[in-house]
C-alpha cells in the first residue's frame, strides 16, 4: 500500500492539478490532498477559503476511484518545522509529489521522497491565469474540471474576484 502527498493552494484547482493527479494515482493507492496556505482566502492570491477548496477537490476527485483525503495546512513563518507540521495534520504517507522548488528541498532534507511531474498546458493551466480570467470576465470555465466550475457557481467566486480585485492592496503581487 502506497499513500501520496500532493501539496498545493489549489486557487483554485484546475485542470492541471487534475491532470497530474490523473497521472501519479497509477503509482499509488490512496492519495491525501494538502491543502496550503489554508489560513488564507479573500486576496487577489488566494480567494478561496480552505473549506471552499475542500469542495471543489472532494467533488473533482469523486471520478477517480482512490480513497482521497484533503487536509488543510495553515502557513508557518519558519520552513525549518514546516515538514514536521504537514505531517502532523496529514495521514502518513510514503511519497510527497510537488514541482515547487521550497517544497521538494525541504521534503528531501526531512528524507521523503519527493516526486515531479511534467507541466500540463501550462500556459492556460495556471491558477493566476484561472483568476485573471475570472477577474475580467473571460473564459475560465474551460480551465477547471466541471465540478469545480459548479462550486465556484455556488459560492459566486467570481463575484468575490471581481470586487478584491477592485479594491484589495494587500494581494497584487501578481
Ligand atoms: N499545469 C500544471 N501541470 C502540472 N502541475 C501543475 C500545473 N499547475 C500547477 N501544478 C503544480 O501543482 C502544485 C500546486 O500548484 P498551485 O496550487 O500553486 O497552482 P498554480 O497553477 O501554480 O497556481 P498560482 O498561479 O496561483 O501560483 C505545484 O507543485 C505546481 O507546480
Ligand atoms: N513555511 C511555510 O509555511 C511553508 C513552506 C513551504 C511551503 N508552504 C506552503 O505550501 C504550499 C505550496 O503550494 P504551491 O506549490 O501551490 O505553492 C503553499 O501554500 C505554501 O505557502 C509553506
Amino acid at each position: 500500500m502506497t499513500r501520496g502527498f500532493y501539496i498545493g493552494r489549489f486557487q483554485p484547482y484546475h485542470e492541471g492539478h487534475h491532470a497530474m493527479v490523473d497521472r501519479i494515482r497509477e503509482e499509488i493507492d490512496e492519495l491525501v490532498v494538502g491543502i496550503g496556505s489554508a489560513d488564507q482566502s479573500h486576496t487577489v492570491r488566494n480567494p478561496f477559503t480552505a473549506g471552499e477548496r475542500i469542495m471543489m477537490i472532494t467533488k473533482a476527485l469523486a471520478e477517480f476511484e482512490m480513497t482521497t483525503y484533503a487536509v488543510p495546512i495553515e502557513d508557518l513563518n519558519r520552513n525549518s518545522v514546516w515538514v514536521s507540521h504537514v505531517q502532523s495534520m496529514s495521514p502518513n504517507f510514503d511519497v510527497a509529489y510537488s514541482n515547487n522548488p521550497l517544497v521538494v528541498r525541504l521534503f528531501e532534507e526531512a528524507g521523503i521522497e519527493v516526486r515531479q511531474s511534467p507541466m500540463f498546458q501550462r500556459e492556460e493551466f495556471e491558477g493566476t491565469e484561472v483568476r485573471t480570467r475570472m477577474a475580467a470576465g473571460g473564459d475560465w470555465e474551460s480551465l477547471v474540471p466541471r465540478t469545480v466550475a459548479e462550486v465556484i457557481g455556488e459560492i459566486e467566486g467570481v463575484e468575490r474576484i471581481q470586487r478584491i480585485t477592485e479594491t484589495d492592496t494587500n494581494g497584487t503581487d501578481e
